[in-house]
């Protein structure tokens, strides 16, 4: 469902001159999964996502989204994902109920059948009690629901979560990975980047630990362990970086 093959993209930075954001990244991640990118700041996470979702151009190489090139049918793509990044917000003057709508109606769904996936969706996220509240009057928990409702809407086979519980509490961000997983149940195919090793062990099927750009170790994070001989995920990440580091051994 999402294809990576030998992906990089470059930024021409004026200070730092050309930035190998990422760096020749292939893995593969199938429906009723959830595909982890874990990886420090500035390892090149967003920026590998962004890809995905057809927001930046790769440098080389490429990468297939439920079916489509991303750069050859960028509009097949779009359709087909739900990308939820920090900027994927609600807007003051919008309450829950009309924003939601709105994305809906942008995805070209019809009154009707939008109304009723509202519903579903509303009662699922539990939103009902903030239907009618303004985005400038929610609180984080609700802003983060809508952020969701919104990107899922149209009901994509494709979720793309850019660090989805970063600056939430532990309430909200465990709420929300609640439902992630509950997505993942029900058959879609989700990618989402983070710090936390947390989230990786109890959410992900299978992770990539990407660093400076480059996908260090790719698998299920308990094959990872013995493939490396760490006791956990946290000494299983310091061994990769300071193997990168070291520039010792090829990536694996
Ligand atoms: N538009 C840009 N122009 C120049 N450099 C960029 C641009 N976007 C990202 N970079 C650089 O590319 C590298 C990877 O950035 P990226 O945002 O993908 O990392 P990340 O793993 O998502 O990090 P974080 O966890 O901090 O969000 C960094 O060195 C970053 O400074």
């Amino acid at each position: 469902m999402i294809q990576v093959e030998h992906l990089s993209k470059a930024f021409l930075d004026y200070r730092r001159g050309w930035i190998p954001a990422v760096d020749d990244v292939s893995f593969a991640c199938e429906p009723g999964e959830i595909f982890g990118l874990l990886g420090p700041n500035g390892a090149g996470k967003t920026t590998t996502l962004r890809i995905l979702s057809t927001v930046l151009r790769p440098t080389a190489g490429r990468a297939i989204v439920a079916g489509h090139d991303v750069v050859a049918e960028p509009g097949e793509v779009r359709t087909r994902i739900g990308f939820m990044s920090a900027n994927t917000g609600v807007y003051d003057r919008m309450s829950a109920w009309e924003l939601v709508e709105y994305f809906g109606r942008l995805y070209g769904i019809e009154r009707e059948p939008l109304r009723e996936r509202m519903e579903r969706l509303f009662g699922w996220l539990q939103m009902d009690d903030f239907r009618d509240v303004l985005g400038s009057k929610m609180s984080t928990g609700m802003r983060q629901k809508v952020s969701i409702a919104r990107t899922i809407v149209h009901d994509p086979p494709v979720l793309i979560f850019d660090e989805p519980t970063s600056g939430l509490d532990v309430l909200v961000a465990r709420a929300v990975m609640l439902k992630i997983a509950e997505l993942r149940d029900r058959g879609k195919t989700i990618i989402f980047s983070t710090h936390s090793m947390q989230e990786v062990s109890k959410l992900c099927d299978r992770v990539a630990i990407i660093y400076k750009g480059r996908l260090q170790a790719e698998g299920r994070p308990t094959e990872l362990l013995d493939r490396f001989g760490q006791p956990d995920l946290e000494e299983l990440f310091f061994h990769l970086v300071e193997r990168a580091d070291l520039g010792a051994v090829a990536p694996t």
